[in-house]
């Protein structure tokens, strides 16, 4: 079944064409890398995909899980609510709040209004919280303010939200551009654990390709607003991305070693040949 499909989508600020015509398709239970050099578009796409915002022209469609969530630039507000959840680079949690608050927030679509309001959740949501926390690693930070995690820690805990959440697709926006190898390597960690066992559609925004193959089967490249590749990620080589992103490539983290099988390609699953759309 189709997770999220995406169809002739555009839009421009002022003189900048941020997204043109851009079309793709998720199939539910992917994990699939979107990459890109800064300014590509990728962080317009998500937002377009998540509906915070509506693209140019009547030909742009949106659909999330079967749902239409926007048509020729009207938004359709009748979604399932928290199905999707987001991930931004920063500023995922209210840095005041407890994480255990934070990842309570998960839950705000489905008790009653007042209860999440000011904040009353019962044992079970708590223990589901708890859990949640230390399915992503981090069960000991849960009595901290947020504000006192670091980044990677703070992405985790965004992850855990999405749990309780129980959204079907998460959308990552670069959520490892900040971090260390280390800590990136633990939350990208964490999204492929989420993406197998509970079948969560994952898209992920990454600079570095590195990551995008080993994490992922597929790989969507975007240059000046257009995607300009959609396949399989051990493609991805540096001669490949070169020729992809002339100059730009220099702004991506190019993987070190040549492409290679990655652990999360299956065995025998057969090799497409790179091709450039809209070459
Ligand atoms: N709200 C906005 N107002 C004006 N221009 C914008 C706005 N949002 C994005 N843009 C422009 O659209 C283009 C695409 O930006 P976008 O943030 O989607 O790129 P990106 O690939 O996510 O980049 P990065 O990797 O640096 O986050 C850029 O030229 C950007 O300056």
């Amino acid at each position: 079944m189709t997770a999220i499909s995406v169809s002739n989508l555009s839009k421009r600020y002022g003189k900048t064409t941020a997204l043109d015509q851009v079309s793709l398709e998720l199939q539910r239970g992917e994990m699939v890398a979107l990459i890109g050099a800064s300014g590509s578009g990728k962080s317009t796409l998500i937002r377009h995909i998540a509906g915070l915002e509506m693209g140019d022209g009547t030909a742009g469609k949106v659909t999330v899980l079967g749902n239409i969530s926007q048509d020729g630039g009207r938004p359709n507000r009748s979604n399932k609510r928290g199905a999707v959840s987001v991930i931004f680079q920063q500023f995922n949690l209210v840095t005041r709040l407890s994480v255990l608050t934070n990842v309570l927030i998960g839950n705000l679509g489905r008790v009653p209004r007042w209860r999440g309001t000011i904040g009353v959740f019962n044992k079970a949501e708590k223990e589901k919280a708890q859990a949640a926390l230390a399915r992503v690693g981090i069960p000991q930070v849960a009595a901290q303010r947020s504000s006192t995690l670091s980044g990677g820690q703070q992405q985790r805990a965004a992850i855990a939200r999405t749990l309780v959440q129980q959204a079907e697709i998460l959308i990552a926006d670069e959520p490892i551009s900040a971090l260390d190898p280390s800590s990136a390597r633990r939350v990208m960690d964490v999204l492929a654990d989420i993406n197998n066992q509970d079948n969560i559609t994952v898209l992920v925004s990454l600079h570095q390709v590195e990551y995008a193959r080993r994490y992922c089967k597929r790989t969507i490249a975007m240059r000046d607003g257009r995607i300009v590749y959609d396949g399989p990620s051990t493609a991805l080589s540096n001669a490949f991305l070169a020729e992809l992103y002339g100059d730009a490539s220099e702004e991506l983290v190019l993987p070190e070693a040549p492409a290679e099988p990655m652990p999360a390609v299956p065995l025998g699953q057969p090799a497409r040949q790179p091709a450039l759309m809209h070459a």
